[in-house]
């Protein structure tokens, strides 16, 4: 296997009963990287996780993880952890407790100092002594990764960690994953926040119906090469509207904006051509005000990729 992947999925099949979860899937994962998961609900981004984890094994298809190819038995892989539907948590134990007993599970003992560390980087010091009963959703996901991070993964598969988190919660998972990154770790997440995938991942894997429809860095759906809506204010619209018209390789998207403000345009474009309306604008004595997409190249992608394609649920 090449040193560099951390996950090799060639031709991976999966059928729960009729329903081809999976369908032929090639999936890689390079080292030390985040990559991000996206799909329409029933896609197969949790089944693929479960694979990961060991807690399914595909019907057709070879999957090597870490280096090492995986069996056909139920097992995590070695080096591997993360959780699916949300992290197994004791809802009766304090967060601290939690920690100790799912170490203990592990079969490791961890030291009060570990487990105090590993809290403080999801930020939840404040509600160590505190029983997970009462504990929030996002508050449960940090936790979840807290008990991840004591096992010192190489490999860390999360389905959904963003669900249920506050800006605070979002920003402590954030850091907490990019340190990982930096040391080395590879990290695997699905989400269905476009934001969060584009704040988070450096690579992504766009499925539709139990296919991958795109797979590669975040950087090959630049505006650069897709063409996008974006929202232009400039302090003459009638102006901006005529040169706009007049450039090619700029459509007018007519009546884009729905609150019926005429001061702004809706233009679809690649970046070059709408580089150039800039510089038009601009030796016409036209300030350009507000330029910004309507949607981000991700989320462009990801609608223009999937809307074709019915969930099989
Ligand atoms: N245990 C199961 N038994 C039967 N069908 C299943 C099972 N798990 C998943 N499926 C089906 O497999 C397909 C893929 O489901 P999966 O949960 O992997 O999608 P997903 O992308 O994670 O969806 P969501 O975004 O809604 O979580 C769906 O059609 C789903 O109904």
């Amino acid at each position: 296997m090449d040193s560099t992947l951390a996950v090799r999925a060639r031709g991976i099949t999966k059928y729960f009963g009729d329903v081809v979860a999976l369908d032929d899937i090639d999936f890689e994962v390079a080292q030390g990287r985040i990559h991000g998961l996206v799909g329409p609900n029933g896609a197969g981004k949790t089944t693929l996780l479960g694979l990961l984890l060991g807690l399914a094994v595909a019907d057709q298809g070879s999957l090597e993880i870490l280096g090492t190819p995986v069996g056909k038995s139920l097992a995590t892989p070695e080096g591997v952890t993360g959780f699916v539907d949300g992290p197994g948590l004791y809802p009766s134990l304090s967060a601290k407790r939690n920690l100790a007993a799912l170490a203990g599970l592990h079969g490791g003992e961890v030291k009060a100092s570990a487990i105090d560390d590993v809290l403080g980087q999801v930020g939840l010091t404040d509600v160590a002594d505190e029983r997970v009963r009462g504990f929030s959703l996002g508050m449960r996901q940090r936790l979840g990764l807290a008990a991840a991070l004591l096992t010192k993964p190489r490999l860390l598969v999360l389905d959904e960690p963003s669900n249920g988190l506050d800006p605070a919660g979002a920003k402590h998972v954030r850091r907490v994953l990019d340190r990982l990154a930096a040391d080395g770790v590879t990290v695997v997440l699905s989400s269905h926040r476009m934001d969060d995938v584009e704040a988070l991942c450096s690579d992504v894997t766009i499925v539709a119906t139990g296919r991958v429809v795109f797979t590669g860095p975040l950087g090959k759906l630049s505006a650069g090469t897709t063409e996008l809506d974006y929202r232009l204010r400039t302090s003459d619209a009638e102006a901006a509207r005529r040169l706009a018209a007049e450039s090619s390789g700029i459509h007018l998207v007519e009546g884009a904006d729905e609150r019926g403000d005429t001061e702004l345009l809706v233009v679809r474009a690649v970046e070059p051509a709408l580089d150039d309306l800039v510089s038009r604008l601009v030796r016409a004595g036209v300030a350009v005000r507000e330029l910004a997409p309507v949607v981000s190249p991700l989320e462009a992608a990801f609608l223009a990729l999937t809307e074709k394609q019915e969930p099989t649920r």
